[in-house]
């Protein structure tokens, strides 16, 4: 069996974006920074989040049936980070603009994309689930540099023209 930290550190080679994944509902509004998140099918167009069950949001992602996966642009890395520790949800989100979209869930001004979402799905492996989300509507901010998440640190990613 491969050890935990031989695994963690040979993940933290593969870049991925950042996202600020929220929900709202009968549980109430919670949100937490995700970088596993990855497209599943596009025949229904579908995304999927890996979320620890020891979270503190868990319980309230559990309960809603909505989420939306808000993907973060170069200069969001102290909100990313103020989402990925162990703050209170109201300092979470009175750090940044939210609008409601179709959902209720909070999206993210200024996100490079807001993916809003009902969760269709969810297994259980492991210490995380994996949250099936199908797509209800998005918004688009193609103006913004990218922000990926690389060997345990930010790196803002140019757009080719600017
Ligand atoms: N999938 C996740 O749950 C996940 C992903 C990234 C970061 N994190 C958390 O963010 C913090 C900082 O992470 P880091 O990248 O600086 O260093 P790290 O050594 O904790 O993680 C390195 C890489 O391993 C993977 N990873 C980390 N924790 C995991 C987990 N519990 N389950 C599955 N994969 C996991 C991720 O790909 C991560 O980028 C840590 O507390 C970490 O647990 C969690
Ligand atoms: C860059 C980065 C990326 C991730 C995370 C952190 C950071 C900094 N975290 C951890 C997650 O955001 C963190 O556990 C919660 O926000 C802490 O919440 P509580 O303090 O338990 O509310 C995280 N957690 C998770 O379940 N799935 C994920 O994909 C990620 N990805």
């Amino acid at each position: 069996m491969i050890e935990k930290q031989i695994f963690r550190d040979a993940m933290s080679c593969l870049g991925a974006a950042v996202n600020i994944v929220t929900t709202d509902g009968p549980a109430g509004r919670a949100g937490f920074t995700a970088s596993a998140v990855c497209s599943v099918t596009d025949d229904p167009p579908t995304l999927l989040v890996c979320l620890n069950r020891s979270a503190s949001v868990w319980p309230i992602f559990n309960r809603n049936e909505a989420l939306c996966v808000n993907t973060l642009a170069a200069g969001h890395e102290a909100l990313s980070n103020l989402f990925g520790g162990k703050t209170a949800m109201t300092e979470r989100f009175s750090a940044a603009r939210w609008r409601n979209g179709a959902t209720g869930c909070p999206q993210l001004e200024g996100a490079i994309v807001s993916f809003d979402c009902r969760i269709s799905q969810v297994v259980s492996v492991g210490t995380h689930d994996i949250l099936f989300c199908e797509l209800v509507a998005l918004e688009r901010n193609d103006e913004s540099h990218g922000l990926v998440w690389f060997d345990r640190g930010y790196h803002q990613l140019m757009r080719p023209a600017c």
